[in-house]
């Protein structure tokens, strides 16, 4: 009998890379996307690469203690000692501290994303009601449901400073957050959760926006 063969779970983050690419939410070089392996390292792609033509060398291996595996090692999971982790590599660190259960986060840049951003002031944004939020588990009549926004900062480190501190003291509604002007990024316990997911919100913004456009009252605006 065969045994079933090991997919390289880089090959769902190309595909999905590949897929928000051509759906125009990781134009160019932007957003990322890893995926935490059961040793708790994870595969994050490497910092300005064009995210519709991933290759399996465009990724770092980060290990629980925030290096990449050491070249020269057995394990070279650096393909080059040019390659770079993610700018925002420190973001999905926190993120899988903080949720033990997360396997796969992924964060990308949309237009929609950038203009929601902007409808409130404060550090969360109300979502309209919509059916679709039974997809991000909430199973509620007519939800209050909010997404967290955090101020975007030229340093990585201040965002995943105030993830942190935010986030230990009241955990968020939904497994997503928002950073203004720049983009969503979503935690999920798999990568096809974590695909549904990016799409979902991703909806839930083309809406918002399109919302505004046509005067529907109260959605995605701050409540009095
Ligand atoms: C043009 S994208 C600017 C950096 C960024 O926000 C991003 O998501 C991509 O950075 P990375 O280092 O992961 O390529
Ligand atoms: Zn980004």
């Amino acid at each position: 009998m065969n045994s079933p063969k090991l997919i390289d779970p880089r090959l769902e983050l190309i595909c999905a890379a590949r897929h928000f690419y051509q759906q125009g939410w990781m134009v160019g070089t932007s957003g990322n996307l890893s995926v935490r392996l059961p040793d708790h390292s994870f595969w994050i792609t490497a910092s300005g690469q064009c995210k519709g033509e991933l290759e399996l060398g465009d990724f770092v291996r980060i290990y629980p203690n925030g290096t990449a595996c050491p070249e020269g090692s057995r394990r070279v999971e650096k393909p080059s000692p040019d390659v770079k982790p993610s700018a925002e590599t420190a973001i999905h660190q926190v993120l899988y501290a903080l949720f033990p259960e997360a396997t796969s986060c992924y964060h990308v840049h949309s237009v929609e994303a950038n203009l929601v951003s902007r409808f409130v002031k404060g550090d969360t944004l109300p979502l309209p009601p919509l059916e679709m939020l039974k997809g991000l588990g909430v199973w509620e009549e007519n939800p209050d449901c909010a997404m967290s926004i955090f101020d975007n900062h030229l340093q990585v480190s201040c965002i995943v400073d105030e993830i942190k501190e935010r986030f230990r003291t009241s955990p968020p509604q939904l497994r997503a957050l928002l950073i203004r002007d720049h983009g969503v990024t979503i935690w999920a316990p798999s990568a096809k959760t974590a695909r549904n997911d990016i799409e979902l919100v991703e909806y839930i913004f083309r809406y918002m926006v399109a919302a505004r456009g046509v005067g529907v009252w109260g959605v995605g605006e701050e409540r009095d």
